[in-house]
Protein backbone atom coordinates (compact mmCIF):
# COMPACT_ATOMS: atom_id res chain seq x y z
CA UNK A 1 0.00 0.00 0.00
CA UNK A 2 1.61 3.45 -1.36
CA UNK A 3 -1.45 5.17 0.93
CA UNK A 4 0.11 5.05 4.36
CA UNK A 5 -0.77 8.67 5.45
CA UNK A 6 -4.03 8.88 4.45
CA UNK A 7 -7.33 8.72 6.79
CA UNK A 8 -10.71 7.00 6.21
CA UNK A 9 -13.44 10.33 6.16
CA UNK A 10 -16.98 8.93 7.08
CA UNK A 11 -19.39 9.97 4.67
CA UNK A 12 -22.54 12.27 5.91
CA UNK A 13 -25.12 10.32 4.11
CA UNK A 14 -24.99 6.53 4.45
CA UNK A 15 -25.75 3.70 2.59
CA UNK A 16 -28.33 3.00 4.37
CA UNK A 17 -29.92 6.75 3.62
CA UNK A 18 -28.97 6.16 0.45
CA UNK A 19 -30.72 2.92 -0.39
CA UNK A 20 -34.06 3.85 1.70
CA UNK A 21 -34.40 6.99 -0.81
CA UNK A 22 -34.20 4.18 -3.59
CA UNK A 23 -36.58 1.96 -1.63
CA UNK A 24 -34.45 -0.97 -2.57
CA UNK A 25 -31.74 -3.08 -0.58
CA UNK A 26 -28.59 -2.85 -2.78
CA UNK A 27 -26.90 -5.68 -4.03
CA UNK A 28 -23.73 -7.03 -6.52
CA UNK A 29 -24.92 -9.36 -9.02
CA UNK A 30 -21.22 -10.97 -10.22
CA UNK A 31 -22.09 -12.53 -13.40
CA UNK A 32 -19.36 -15.34 -14.41
CA UNK A 33 -19.02 -17.05 -17.49
CA UNK A 34 -17.47 -18.50 -20.51
CA UNK A 35 -16.81 -15.88 -23.56
CA UNK A 36 -20.15 -16.01 -25.43
CA UNK A 37 -21.88 -17.84 -22.51
CA UNK A 38 -24.65 -14.78 -21.83
CA UNK A 39 -23.45 -12.56 -19.66
CA UNK A 40 -23.48 -9.17 -21.31
CA UNK A 41 -27.30 -10.25 -23.06
CA UNK A 42 -28.55 -11.52 -19.41
CA UNK A 43 -27.48 -8.42 -17.61
CA UNK A 44 -28.98 -6.25 -19.76
CA UNK A 45 -31.89 -7.99 -19.93
CA UNK A 46 -32.25 -7.43 -16.55
CA UNK A 47 -31.07 -4.51 -16.19
CA UNK A 48 -33.89 -3.36 -18.73
CA UNK A 49 -36.12 -5.35 -16.55
CA UNK A 50 -34.91 -3.54 -13.16
CA UNK A 51 -35.18 -0.22 -14.50
CA UNK A 52 -38.77 -0.81 -16.07
CA UNK A 53 -39.82 -1.47 -12.30
CA UNK A 54 -38.53 1.54 -11.16
CA UNK A 55 -35.37 0.54 -9.16
CA UNK A 56 -32.02 2.22 -9.62
CA UNK A 57 -29.37 0.14 -11.08
CA UNK A 58 -25.62 0.14 -13.10
CA UNK A 59 -23.95 -2.58 -15.29
CA UNK A 60 -19.95 -2.72 -15.60
CA UNK A 61 -19.62 -4.83 -18.75
CA UNK A 62 -16.19 -6.46 -19.27
CA UNK A 63 -15.72 -5.06 -23.06
CA UNK A 64 -16.92 -1.75 -21.62
CA UNK A 65 -14.54 -1.03 -18.75
CA UNK A 66 -11.80 -2.64 -20.54
CA UNK A 67 -12.28 -0.04 -22.91
CA UNK A 68 -11.46 2.76 -20.25
CA UNK A 69 -10.63 2.33 -16.40
CA UNK A 70 -8.86 -0.92 -17.32
CA UNK A 71 -7.77 -0.37 -20.53
CA UNK A 72 -4.41 -0.57 -19.23
CA UNK A 73 -4.59 -4.46 -18.68
CA UNK A 74 -4.26 -7.73 -21.05
CA UNK A 75 -5.64 -11.47 -20.36
CA UNK A 76 -2.49 -13.13 -18.34
CA UNK A 77 -3.21 -14.28 -15.24
CA UNK A 78 -1.55 -11.47 -13.57
CA UNK A 79 -3.95 -9.12 -15.41
CA UNK A 80 -7.11 -10.39 -14.91
CA UNK A 81 -6.40 -10.66 -11.50
CA UNK A 82 -5.96 -6.66 -11.49
CA UNK A 83 -9.34 -6.71 -13.90
CA UNK A 84 -11.12 -7.99 -11.07
CA UNK A 85 -9.40 -6.63 -8.23
CA UNK A 86 -10.40 -2.91 -9.48
CA UNK A 87 -13.91 -4.03 -10.90
CA UNK A 88 -14.86 -5.51 -7.57
CA UNK A 89 -13.61 -2.18 -5.52
CA UNK A 90 -15.93 0.03 -8.17
CA UNK A 91 -19.08 -2.25 -7.67
CA UNK A 92 -18.37 -2.29 -4.18
CA UNK A 93 -18.63 2.00 -4.48
CA UNK A 94 -21.36 1.74 -6.38
CA UNK A 95 -23.18 -0.51 -3.43
CA UNK A 96 -22.32 2.19 -1.41
CA UNK A 97 -24.23 4.52 -3.39
CA UNK A 98 -27.61 2.19 -2.79
CA UNK A 99 -27.81 0.72 -6.31
CA UNK A 100 -28.33 -2.64 -7.55
CA UNK A 101 -25.15 -3.16 -9.41
CA UNK A 102 -24.29 -5.96 -11.73
CA UNK A 103 -20.61 -7.08 -13.10
CA UNK A 104 -20.52 -8.82 -16.57
CA UNK A 105 -16.41 -10.40 -16.30
CA UNK A 106 -15.70 -13.56 -17.05
CA UNK A 107 -13.66 -13.79 -13.61
CA UNK A 108 -12.46 -17.12 -14.08
CA UNK A 109 -10.57 -17.70 -11.15
CA UNK A 110 -13.02 -18.72 -7.84
CA UNK A 111 -10.27 -16.71 -5.72
CA UNK A 112 -11.00 -13.60 -7.02
CA UNK A 113 -14.63 -14.15 -7.26
CA UNK A 114 -13.70 -14.85 -3.19
CA UNK A 115 -11.91 -11.96 -2.84
CA UNK A 116 -14.66 -9.64 -4.43
CA UNK A 117 -17.29 -11.36 -2.13
CA UNK A 118 -15.33 -10.48 1.11
CA UNK A 119 -15.31 -6.42 0.22
CA UNK A 120 -19.07 -6.81 0.18
CA UNK A 121 -21.41 -6.43 3.10
CA UNK A 122 -22.91 -9.98 4.26
CA UNK A 123 -25.24 -11.07 1.82
CA UNK A 124 -24.88 -8.73 -0.70
CA UNK A 125 -22.79 -10.38 -3.45
CA UNK A 126 -24.86 -12.54 -5.77
CA UNK A 127 -22.42 -14.91 -7.78
CA UNK A 128 -24.63 -15.28 -10.64
CA UNK A 129 -23.16 -18.36 -13.10
CA UNK A 130 -23.77 -17.91 -16.24
CA UNK A 131 -23.44 -22.06 -17.47
CA UNK A 132 -23.36 -22.52 -21.24
CA UNK A 133 -21.63 -25.49 -22.49
CA UNK A 134 -18.61 -24.20 -24.50
CA UNK A 135 -20.00 -25.97 -27.12
CA UNK A 136 -22.86 -23.75 -27.80
CA UNK A 137 -20.38 -20.48 -26.46
CA UNK A 138 -18.08 -21.82 -29.49
CA UNK A 139 -21.54 -22.07 -31.94
CA UNK A 140 -22.52 -18.96 -30.95
CA UNK A 141 -18.83 -17.27 -31.33
CA UNK A 142 -21.10 -13.35 -31.28
CA UNK A 143 -17.34 -12.11 -31.90
CA UNK A 144 -15.36 -14.50 -33.49
CA UNK A 145 -13.40 -14.78 -30.78
CA UNK A 146 -13.50 -18.79 -30.69
CA UNK A 147 -12.44 -19.14 -34.42
CA UNK A 148 -9.70 -16.79 -33.87
CA UNK A 149 -8.22 -18.75 -30.66
CA UNK A 150 -8.81 -21.89 -32.27
CA UNK A 151 -6.44 -20.41 -35.03
CA UNK A 152 -4.17 -19.67 -32.69
CA UNK A 153 -4.37 -15.94 -33.43
CA UNK A 154 -5.40 -15.06 -29.87
CA UNK A 155 -3.27 -16.60 -26.91
CA UNK A 156 -4.70 -17.79 -23.59
CA UNK A 157 -8.44 -18.00 -24.21
CA UNK A 158 -10.59 -18.47 -21.55
CA UNK A 159 -12.01 -21.99 -22.01
CA UNK A 160 -9.25 -23.35 -24.91
CA UNK A 161 -6.17 -22.28 -23.06
CA UNK A 162 -7.15 -20.09 -20.13
CA UNK A 163 -8.62 -21.84 -17.08
CA UNK A 164 -12.36 -21.20 -15.87
CA UNK A 165 -12.74 -22.50 -12.74
CA UNK A 166 -16.58 -23.59 -12.11
CA UNK A 167 -18.64 -21.86 -9.40
CA UNK A 168 -19.02 -24.27 -6.79
CA UNK A 169 -22.32 -22.78 -4.95
CA UNK A 170 -23.53 -19.94 -6.89
CA UNK A 171 -26.46 -18.21 -5.60
CA UNK A 172 -28.01 -18.23 -8.81
CA UNK A 173 -27.34 -20.74 -11.82
CA UNK A 174 -28.34 -19.87 -15.07
CA UNK A 175 -28.53 -22.39 -17.98
CA UNK A 176 -28.81 -20.19 -20.84
CA UNK A 177 -28.63 -23.16 -23.71
CA UNK A 178 -32.26 -24.33 -21.95
CA UNK A 179 -33.75 -20.73 -21.48
CA UNK A 180 -34.81 -18.22 -23.37
CA UNK A 181 -33.14 -14.60 -22.70
CA UNK A 182 -36.14 -13.52 -20.60
CA UNK A 183 -36.82 -16.66 -18.46
CA UNK A 184 -33.15 -16.41 -17.63
CA UNK A 185 -33.59 -12.70 -16.73
CA UNK A 186 -36.96 -13.32 -15.13
CA UNK A 187 -34.86 -16.55 -12.68
CA UNK A 188 -32.56 -13.36 -12.05
CA UNK A 189 -35.48 -10.68 -10.97
CA UNK A 190 -37.57 -12.73 -8.86
CA UNK A 191 -34.34 -13.85 -6.91
CA UNK A 192 -34.15 -10.21 -6.57
CA UNK A 193 -37.22 -10.02 -5.09
CA UNK A 194 -37.74 -13.04 -3.20
CA UNK A 195 -34.86 -11.79 -1.03
CA UNK A 196 -36.12 -8.85 -0.84
CA UNK A 197 -33.49 -6.67 -2.73
CA UNK A 198 -36.44 -5.21 -4.80
CA UNK A 199 -39.79 -4.56 -4.53
CA UNK A 200 -42.39 -6.43 -6.89
CA UNK A 201 -44.49 -9.42 -7.53
CA UNK A 202 -42.76 -12.49 -8.80
N1 LIG B 1 -7.76 -14.17 -24.23
C1 LIG B 1 -9.01 -13.82 -23.98
N2 LIG B 1 -9.76 -14.58 -23.14
C2 LIG B 1 -11.02 -14.23 -22.88
N3 LIG B 1 -11.65 -13.13 -23.39
C3 LIG B 1 -10.93 -12.34 -24.24
C4 LIG B 1 -9.61 -12.65 -24.56
N4 LIG B 1 -9.15 -11.69 -25.41
C5 LIG B 1 -10.15 -10.82 -25.60
N5 LIG B 1 -11.23 -11.20 -24.90
C6 LIG B 1 -12.45 -10.38 -24.84
O1 LIG B 1 -12.44 -9.78 -23.55
C7 LIG B 1 -13.63 -10.08 -22.83
C8 LIG B 1 -13.30 -10.65 -21.43
O2 LIG B 1 -12.90 -9.64 -20.58
P1 LIG B 1 -13.11 -9.81 -19.03
O3 LIG B 1 -12.64 -8.54 -18.42
O4 LIG B 1 -14.49 -10.24 -18.74
O5 LIG B 1 -12.10 -11.02 -18.71
S1 LIG B 1 -11.54 -11.48 -17.30
O6 LIG B 1 -12.62 -11.45 -16.32
O7 LIG B 1 -10.45 -10.56 -16.91
O8 LIG B 1 -11.02 -12.84 -17.53
C9 LIG B 1 -14.37 -11.12 -23.61
O9 LIG B 1 -15.70 -10.65 -23.58
P2 LIG B 1 -16.95 -11.62 -23.38
O10 LIG B 1 -17.01 -12.38 -24.66
O11 LIG B 1 -18.07 -10.64 -23.21
O12 LIG B 1 -16.75 -12.47 -22.17
C10 LIG B 1 -13.76 -11.11 -24.99
O13 LIG B 1 -14.55 -10.31 -25.85
N1 LIG C 1 -30.78 -17.66 -23.38
C1 LIG C 1 -29.80 -16.86 -23.77
N2 LIG C 1 -29.21 -16.04 -22.88
C2 LIG C 1 -28.18 -15.23 -23.25
N3 LIG C 1 -27.70 -15.15 -24.53
C3 LIG C 1 -28.27 -15.93 -25.45
C4 LIG C 1 -29.34 -16.82 -25.11
N4 LIG C 1 -29.69 -17.48 -26.23
C5 LIG C 1 -28.88 -17.02 -27.23
N5 LIG C 1 -28.03 -16.08 -26.76
C6 LIG C 1 -27.03 -15.36 -27.59
O1 LIG C 1 -25.72 -15.71 -27.13
C7 LIG C 1 -24.83 -14.60 -27.30
C8 LIG C 1 -24.20 -14.27 -25.95
O2 LIG C 1 -23.27 -13.23 -26.11
P1 LIG C 1 -22.85 -12.26 -24.94
O3 LIG C 1 -24.05 -11.84 -24.15
O4 LIG C 1 -22.00 -11.19 -25.54
O5 LIG C 1 -21.99 -13.24 -24.01
P2 LIG C 1 -20.82 -12.87 -22.99
O6 LIG C 1 -21.10 -11.49 -22.45
O7 LIG C 1 -20.88 -13.93 -21.94
O8 LIG C 1 -19.55 -12.94 -23.80
C9 LIG C 1 -25.66 -13.44 -27.86
O9 LIG C 1 -25.50 -13.41 -29.24
C10 LIG C 1 -27.10 -13.84 -27.48
O10 LIG C 1 -28.07 -13.31 -28.35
Amino acid sequence: MKTENTVWHEQVITKEQRSAQKNQKPCLLWYTGLSGSGKSTVANAVDAMLFDMGCHSYLLDGDNVRHGLNGDLGFSDDERVENIRRISEVAKLFCDSGLIVSTAFISPFASDRAMAKEKLSEGEFIEVFIDTPIAVCESRDPKGLYKKARAGEIKHFTGIDSDYDIPQSPEIHVKTAEQSIEQCAKQIVNFLISKGFVKGES
